[in-house]
């Protein structure tokens, strides 16, 4: 469980969308490989101050789909719109590049760990501050050690992410010589340390044991509940999803089959029926 042990100064979500609105929309959203439809028409809404999971059998386009928002796939048909001010203020993601989107404030992590093994916990969280950085920040840290100013300032946000992660006593271990379930914790640190306006997390939970479940789930409640991050979130289990989502997305072979609150998609029967599907191949 994790022990908070300061006050919160810095705003980790970049968002001025005010709760309860939209915050992403997707959009009869499309997109073909050759003749594989990885996504058909799609379309939901992200509510902002909510954890959002997409959830289907295996193949059913939830990675496609966070690359259409993070602008590594360009769908044939369709939009995603992310909101980013209270005064309505509005980007069509997908006529950008994946660093124009990031710089939006689309923050993600992916299903296999992407950190940098041999440097440290610390480091490879300043590294997640790149958008906000210079390069010659990005220097003085990489070649010439700490004790920038610049890097001073950015330096104490990272330190309320490592405390709101409980990472305080990894700070200076490389990343690869950390517990899996730890590693994969930096990594959510890493995209926090962005100030995301909106948090992609795909599948942040597998591979790991239950206590290390436990833990992931409790971290990305922590995100939400004290940073105040929306997160949209692909899980395969379904105990995990189903406790800590506001709202969930079904996809099934690349079309939107259900879209409501945890108690309204279990009992819809077209995803009783996709799950019974897919679990007697
Ligand atoms: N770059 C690509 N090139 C060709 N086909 C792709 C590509 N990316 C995805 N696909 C295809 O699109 C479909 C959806 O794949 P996707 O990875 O989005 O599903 P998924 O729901 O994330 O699956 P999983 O749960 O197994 O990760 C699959 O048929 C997949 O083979």
């Amino acid at each position: 469980m994790s022990v908070l042990t300061r006050a919160y100064q810095h705003q980790l979500n970049s968002s001025e969308v005010p709760a309860g609105q939209p915050l992403l929309e997707v959009k009869d959203l499309s997109l073909r490989f050759g003749g594989v439809h990885a996504l058909a028409d799609v379309g939901f809404t992200v509510t902002q101050g909510t954890i959002h999971s997409v959830i289907g059998p295996n193949g059913a386009g939830k990675s496609s789909l966070l690359n259409c928002v993070s602008g590594l796939y360009h769908p044939q048909q369709g939009r995603v719109v992310l909101h980013t001010g209270a005064a309505g203020e509005a980007h069509e993601l997908t006529k950008l590049p994946p660093h124009r989107i990031a710089r939006l404030g689309v923050a993600r992590s992916f299903q296999n760990i992407e950190l940098f093994a041999h440097l440290t916990v610390l480091e490879n969280l300043m590294l997640g501050r790149h958008v906000h950085m210079n390069q010659s920040v990005l220097a003085s840290l990489l070649w010439f050690g700490p004790a920038r100013r610049q890097e001073i300032a950015h330096r104490g946000l990272v330190e309320e992410v490592i405390d709101l992660l409980s990472l305080q006593a990894h700070r200076h271990q490389p990343v690869g010589s950390l517990a899996y379930g730890i590693q994969k914790r930096v990594e959510l640190g890493r995209a926090l340390c962005l100030q995301p306006a909106l948090l992609l997390l795909d599948e942040p939970m597998a591979g790991m044991n239950s206590e290390e479940k436990e833990d992931m789930a409790r971290y990305i409640l922590d995100v939400h509940e004290l940073a105040g991050v929306s997160v949209i979130l692909i899980e395969h289990d379904m105990a995990v999803v189903m406790d800590i989502s506001h709202r969930v997305s079904v996809l099934d072979f690349g079309r939107l089959i259900a879209d409501g609150t945890p108690d309204e998609v279990k009992a819809n029967p077209r995803v009783v029926e996709a799950y019974l599907g897919a679990e007697e191949h």
